[in-house]
């Protein structure tokens, strides 16, 4: 059974007279454990539909399934278990408090969650075991989007979504972000969804999905991922 199910979801934004449809009949699928890639121009309804997946807003109509659970119709306090124990979330700006370490970074996320892993081994498995006593300010931008990656799979999350995780960074320092992700999906077995408007690194997904004006244009399955050594931008 597919993890994650959009059947058909629309979400309408009003305001005052305006009215925005920024996901039209959008359906697909992500299997358990794929690294997938959601692509599109900005204005596309990336991150809208991130957003209707991670809970944090509500669909206008149309069904969400995850895990075989409509997330549709849960409740302010299921919704509030579902983002909570279910999902990591990786964003463009780290948000990383800077008066607090690596580690002390880390350690906040672990407090809200059931079934964490340390701290110390999130950090480990993002490259950082030898910084963890560092402050924000003290790493460089790769390292601290590392750091929001390490407090992000620190909850033990089921599925990591991703908005524009590479966006304020290098190539090279992007791609060493964007192998932790993969590794984190290929090794550890959990569902990554990473948004970007950047065509070049779609050949790294299991599973590529093309949006454009509110509309998923394209959904295909990569068989063979490209390597990331290939990847430049
Ligand atoms: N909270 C909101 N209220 C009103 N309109 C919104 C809201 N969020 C998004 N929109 C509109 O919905 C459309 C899709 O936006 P969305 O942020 O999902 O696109 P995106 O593909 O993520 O773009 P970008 O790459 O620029 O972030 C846009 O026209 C945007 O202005």
């Amino acid at each position: 059974m597919a993890d994650i199910i959009f059947d058909n979801v629309n979400k309408v934004y009003k305001m005052g007279e305006v009215t925005i449809q920024a996901a039209k009949q959008v359906s697909f699928q992500v299997r358990k454990g794929e690294l997938c890639i959601i692509l599109g121009p900005s204005g596309a309804g990336k991150t809208t539909v991130l957003n209707l997946l991670g809970g944090m807003e509500n669909a206008t109509s149309g069904k969400i399934l995850f895990d075989g659970k409509d997330i549709t119709v849960m409740d302010d306090v299921e919704l509030t278990d579902y983002r909570r124990h279910k999902i990591g979330f990786v964003f463009q700006f780290y948000n990383l408090i800077p008066n607090l370490t690596a580690l002390e970074n880390v350690e906040l996320a672990k407090q809200v969650c059931e079934s964490p892993l340390e701290p110390e081994d999130a950090l480990s498995i993002v490259g950082l075991k030898d910084r963890i006593h560092n402050f924000p300010a003290q790493l460089s931008g790769g390292e601290q989007q590392r750091v929001a990656i390490a407090r992000a799979i620190c909850k033990n999350p089921d599925l990591l979504l991703c908005d524009e995780p590479t966006g304020a960074l290098d190539t090279e320092t992007g791609k060493t972000v964007l192998k932790v992700l993969s590794d984190i999906s290929r090794k550890m077995g959990k569902t990554v969804i990473i948004i970007t408007h950047n065509s070049l690194v779609a050949p790294m997904a299991d599973r590529l999905i093309e949006m454009k004006n509110g509309r998923v244009v394209k959904e295909s399955v990569q068989e063979s991922p490209a390597d990331l050594e290939g990847i430049k931008w």
